[in-house]
This record gives C-alpha cells, structure tokens and sequence, in this order.
C-alpha cells in the first residue's frame, strides 16, 4: 500500500469577519497517498484555498490535525494545541511547492534568477543554485528563456517558470491552488500535461485545487467535492464522475445539465401518447467505448425492451473513456426492471427517471 503522505483529521478553520464568525472549513479530513494527484474541487468560496493552505500551516486550523510524511506539525483537540518550532516548519514549508493562479514571480528578475531566489536560503555554493536553477528550467521546457523577464513570456510559461521555483528545494509535494484558471485552454492543457509529468517521473504528490472540472478530469487520480466548508464528496474520479451521490456533484460534472438536455430533445408529442407505465428516461454511465449497439439489440430481444437512444457523448478521464447515454425505455415495467438489473450487472451505472418526472 503507498505511503500516506498528507493527513487532514478534522480540520476546522473559522475566521472572523466584521464581528461574525465565518467558519470557512468545517470538520474536514484529507489523505492522500504518495504519488496522487488528488483534486479538491468546489465553487468559489467552499473553503479550498483555506483547507489546502493548511497542508502547510500558512492557515492554522481553529481545530484539528495536521501530519505530514508520518509527522504531526499540528494538533489541536479538546483546547490542548500542538505545533512544531517555527525553524522546524520553515524547514517542513520546503517540502512543499505551492503555485497560485497569478504566477507571484518578481517582476524586477530574469527568469533564472527568479528560480535562483527560491534557493537563496539552501547551503548551496553560488555556481551548484545556478546548475540546479537551470536543472530546472530545463524540466520545465524552459532553458532557452531563462535571461528574459516575466513580462515577456505568455502566460503559461510564467506558470512553467513558477513551477520551476515551486520545485527549486526538491519538494515531495505540490499544491496547485487554481495555477491553470488564468490561462487559455491550450496553455492549460499545455500546464496539466507537465504536472502529470511532473507527478509520473519525479513521484510527486500534487494537491489541486480548481474550479475547472476540465483540468481534473485530465489529471486527477482522486477527487474531492468541497461545499460550505465541508467535504461533501470523494473518491476515486473515475467512480465519483460516474457514480455522482450529491446534487452539487452531479451539478459541479454537468450530469444536470445533460439531463435537462435530454427532456429537452424528447419527442414529446410521441412519449405523451404513450401510457405513463410504458415508458422511462434512463441515463446510461458506462467505461469503455463500445456497448451501446449490443445494449439495445439485447434489452429488445430478451427483455422486450425498446431502446431509443436520445443523445449520447463518450467524455475521457485520466485516459479512460467513459460514456454516457440518454435512452428512453420502452416495455412493461417488470421487463424494464429485468433490463435494468442487467445492465447494472454489467457494469452500467444507471439512473432512472420515471415518465411522470419527466413529463412534469
Ligand atoms: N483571511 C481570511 N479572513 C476572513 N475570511 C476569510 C479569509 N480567507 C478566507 N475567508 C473566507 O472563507 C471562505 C472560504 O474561502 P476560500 O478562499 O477558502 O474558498 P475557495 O473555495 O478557495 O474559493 P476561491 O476559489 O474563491 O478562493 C470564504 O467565505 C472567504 O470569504
């Protein structure tokens, strides 16, 4: 089993805001394992930026605990609190890379010198910061610009650039707190791209924090679902994108979008003319490409089951397509509910509208 690298235990964080308590992380736990890219998604304000900025200790929690690679930098349970040194946690801080949405680089510094800076507190001579710097440059793709100045690099690469500094003290873990959310979909993908790279051959462990549920799906092993403060959903991407359990969820991966899509396409001249226990709309989630012509053909000959296929999309996470299909099924209710219990046995996920809710 891989090494649990991060270790959240109830964190809660409350702050005060013109005389009210806002309590921006409630009872939240996290643990991610060695090597994972592990995403904390939600919509702006649920509380990420202040969970994730306490992997480091930059936000102290009110309560909980906080354990890095095995070791507690923080404890705070029934209002005994403990915490490492300040020396010791400026030593922790190193082991962990952090990148923002605005690259912070400075300005005033060439390219190089700006990863250089991130060294500046290492033992190393002069000559080895400079190697190490350009050691750097050089994974991120950027060697070539390393006299130029932040002001005159695009986007994503001031983003490579602070990557490069992210990674100057040889971190075990990056935080990504919205880095892509700046840039174009190209410089996007272009950045996603690296971080799995960097994660692949360097065994970096990546938290990320986004609102974009495009760039976790190309990346994330694990989610994270955050609302309010709380952690409402997780799991694995895969079973979580396909598995949806909370309305917000379903909402954040555009399943209720999709959904109302379908409604919308329906014929429902036709459907209205069929009795209400004729029919149902289904929403069919399947991994791999190529089940959907068996699927019908089977349900209408030994279920006596009628298929018709309203809209479908094959979407691709972490490598893996998933499809997902709205049909529309028609058939006596117990051969429909044969059907279905077949396709779950195959592995369908399926969830079920009857013709009333539909119709409403
Ligand atoms: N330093 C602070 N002082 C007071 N309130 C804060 C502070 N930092 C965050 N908050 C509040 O805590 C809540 C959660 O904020 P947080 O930035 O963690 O959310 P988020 O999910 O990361 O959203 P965003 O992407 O917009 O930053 C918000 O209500 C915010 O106003």
């Amino acid at each position: 089993m891989a090494k649990q690298l991060i270790n959240l235990e109830n964190i809660n964080v409350s702050f005060d805001q013109a005389g009210n308590t806002v309590q921006a992380v409630k009872d939240a736990s996290l643990q991610v394992e060695q090597g994972e890219i592990y995403g904390v998604v939600g919509y702006s304000g649920a509380g990420k930026s202040t969970l994730v900025r306490v992997i480091n200790l930059l936000q102290l929690p009110t309560s909980g605990k906080v354990e890095i690679n095995g070791e507690v930098l923080f404890e705070k349970k029934d209002g005994v609190t403990k915490q490492i040194g300040t020396k010791e946690l400026r030593e922790k801080r190193r082991n962990i890379g952090m990148i923002f949405q605005h690259f912070n680089l400075l300005e005033e510094k060439t390219v190089i010198r700006n990863v250089e800076f991130a060294l500046k507190h290492s033992k190393k001579k002069e000559k080895e910061v400079t190697a190490q710097a350009l050691k750097l440059l050089k994974l991120v793709g950027l060697e070539d610009r390393k006299d130029f100045y932040p002001a005159q690099l695009s986007g994503g690469q001031q983003q490579r650039v602070a990557i490069a500094r992210a990674l100057a003290n040889d971190p075990d873990i990056l935080i990504s707190d919205e880095a892509t959310s700046a840039l174009d979909p190209k410089s996007t993908t272009q950045i996603l791209d690296l971080l799995k790279r960097l994660n692949k051959e360097l065994g970096l462990t990546i938290v990320l924090i986004t609102h974009q549920m495009e760039a976790v799906k190309q990346v994330a092993d694990k989610i994270a679902v955050m609302s309010s403060g709380e952690i409402i959903e997780r799991g694995e991407l895969v079973d979580v994108f396909t598995h949806p359990q909370k309305e917000l969820t379903k909402e954040l991966i555009g399943t209720q979008g999709e959904l109302k899509k379908a409604i919308h396409l329906l014929d429902k001249d036709a459907i209205q003319r069929l009795n209400h226990e004729e029919w149902e709309l289904a929403h069919l989630t399947y991994t791999g490409t190529n089940v959907v012509d068996p699927i019908a053909a089977k349900l209408y000959k030994d279920f006596d089951v009628e298929v018709s296929i309203i809209f479908g999309n094959v979407d691709e996470l972490r490598g893996t397509p998933v499809g997902t299909l709205f049909v529309t099924l028609k058939g006596a209710k117990d051969n429909r509910e044969k059907a279905i219990a077949y396709l779950k046995k195959a592995g369908v996920d399926v969830e079920e509208y009857s013709s009333r809710e539909v119709i409403a």
